[in-house]
């Protein structure tokens, strides 16, 4: 398979009262078409960064990111993020709360035709399961639905790269884990490739081919699920991925009253 996504030892920096502070130092990975790899990592360690890099919206102190052989950004160089062939979800869902499912869905198909633009509002429609809500407004559906809804709207312009920042972290544990597996099968039935941010482990192994543990800035280790458990690169992947299985299984046997 070929490499879609190379982050080629990026970094990147916010200017501070203190200062200038890096954020994300030396970043590498190698995203393959039609995988989804998933950013995990605790909160601040630049996961958001990295995503907002590759959408266009910060610049590079030092690297290169490259969607197959277009250059998007190197030093001094920005190409916009309108022209970038990348969609976007983001958490907050972000849809337009005037407008209905179809309009939200169409809003990235402006330049097309009304005809071409109402079929492919219909295939995306099928495609995340909500046919028949077409006429509906946002505050009509459920929080899950209208993650959905933002999913099809995201995939319209058939972007190359679709980038998901913690895109089921307002919802609640069941739905979130439903539509992980539901999002996964959707981007594998249309081939599409993925990087997604999440702070949740659960949610990573739900979802993704590879996985990228993140640790201040940098990035620890880039493997499948499989690798990440069997061999992880060093004590910090170890314990982290050790950490939040407890978690899980110690907030599971909570809620059957097994533990205080
Ligand atoms: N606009 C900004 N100005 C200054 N510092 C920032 C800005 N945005 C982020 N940072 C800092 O950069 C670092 C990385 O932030 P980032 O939002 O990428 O982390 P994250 O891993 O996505 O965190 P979370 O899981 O909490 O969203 C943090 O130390 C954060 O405080």
């Amino acid at each position: 398979m070929s490499v879609l996504l190379h982050l080629d030892q990026i970094s990147l920096a916010y200017e501070t009262p203190e200062g200038l502070q890096q954020a994300v130092g030396n970043f590498s990975l190698e995203l393959e078409k039609g995988h989804i790899g998933c950013l995990l990592g605790a909160s601040g360690c630049g996961k958001t960064t990295v995503l907002r890099a590759i959408a266009g919206f910060e610049p590079l102190r030092k690297g290169e990111i490259r969607l197959g052989e277009t250059l998007l950004s190197s030093v001094g160089f920005q190409v916009e993020p309108e022209h970038r062939q990348v969609g976007m979800m983001f958490q907050d869902y972000a849809l337009f709360p005037h407008l209905t499912v179809e309009k939200n869905i169409a809003f990235g198909l402006r330049r097309q035709d009304k005809s071409r633009s109402a079929k492919r509002v219909s295939e995306l429609l099928e495609l995340v399961g909500l046919q028949g809500t077409a006429q509906r407004y946002p505050h009509e559906l459920s929080g899950g639905q209208q993650q959905r809804v933002a999913l099809a709207r995201a995939l319209a312009p058939e972007p190359e790269l679709l980038l998901l920042d913690e895109p089921f972290s307002n919802l609640d544990i069941d739905t979130r884990e439903r539509l992980a597996f539901e999002v996964r099968e959707i981007l594998k039935q249309t081939g599409h490739t993925a990087l997604l941010v999440t702070h949740n482990q659960a949610e990573a192994f739900a979802i993704a081919d590879r996985i990228g543990v993140m640790r201040q800035g940098a990035i620890v280790q880039w493997d499948t699920p499989y690798g990440l458990h069997t061999k992880p690169a060093d004590t910090f992947v170890a314990d982290f991925i050790r950490r939040e299985a407890l978690v899980a299984q110690r907030a599971q046997a909570y809620l059957r009253g097994e533990a205080s």
